[in-house]
């Protein structure tokens, strides 16, 4: 699959089959079998009261935090895409997101800016960060999440132009591994006249002060 296609719905089976040698008990997530397992791996015993319904929560809980893979672009949308005689840049920042890292597994969170120049059409503001979630709740790595985000709007409004700046901080980096706990990344998209026009793309960034 193209790793940017924005419009894809996904890639998780909806109709998932727990694998094999797993039994589901009634009404039991089809993950939480193996967070029973994985608990039981780090030498845990999975009957005790506080652990009991551990597995149910946290499979719950990952399947919000990847539920991206089966997100809709065009039904979260829901038609909000407007005319507008409007060619100014429009910027949406300080967008805050949560996403895992394909990595670890492990939270990197932050915030995204976006702007894009319309060209005779504008997006519902509330469906920028729709977006930016559709994209922030799978496995991702910072800079494919950057450039999805970009796509995807460039792809809906047809706008001259689509800049994308996230700037997060990697759980990986901060709890384990090299435990820099000041250390955030910034990463950026520019797509059609961002890329071109230098003016365009310091307008933007004079927005974003904290940033440079
Ligand atoms: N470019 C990029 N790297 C990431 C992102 N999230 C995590 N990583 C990095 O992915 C790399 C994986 O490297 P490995 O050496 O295979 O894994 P590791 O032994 O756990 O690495 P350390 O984190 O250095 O302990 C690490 O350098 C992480 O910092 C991301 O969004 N973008
Ligand atoms: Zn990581």
């Amino acid at each position: 699959m193209d790793d940017f296609a924005p419009l894809s719905a996904g890639t998780v089976d909806d109709e998932f089959e727990p694998a094999a040698g797993i039994s589901l008990s009634r009404g039991e997530h089809h993950l939480a079998p193996l967070y029973r397992d994985l608990l039981r791996g780090v030498g845990e015993d999975v009957n005790r009261e506080g652990l009991v319904g551990t597995p149910q929560r946290a499979a719950k809980a990952f399947e919000f935090l990847t539920q991206g893979y089966t997100q809709d672009i065009q039904a979260l949308l829901n038609g909000a895409v407007f005319e507008s005689a409007n060619r100014d840049m429009v910027i949406v920042r300080d967008i805050e997101f949560y996403s895992l890292c394909e990595h670890h597994i492990l939270p990197f969170y932050g915030k995204v800016h976006v702007a894009y120049l319309p060209a005779g059409k504008v997006i519902g503001l509330s469906k920028i960060p729709r977006i930016v979630d559709v994209f922030a709740r799978r496995l991702q790595i910072q800079e494919n999440l950057t450039e999805q985000v970009a796509r995807c709007v460039q792809e809906v409004t047809g706008a001259k132009g689509v800049a994308v700046v996230v700037e997060a901080r990697h759980m990986c980096m901060l709890m384990r591994g090299v435990e820099k706990q000041n250390s955030s990344m910034v990463t950026n998209t520019m797509l059609g006249q961002f890329r071109e026009n230098e003016n365009a793309r310091m307008q933007f960034l004079r927005f974003l002060p904290n940033v440079i």
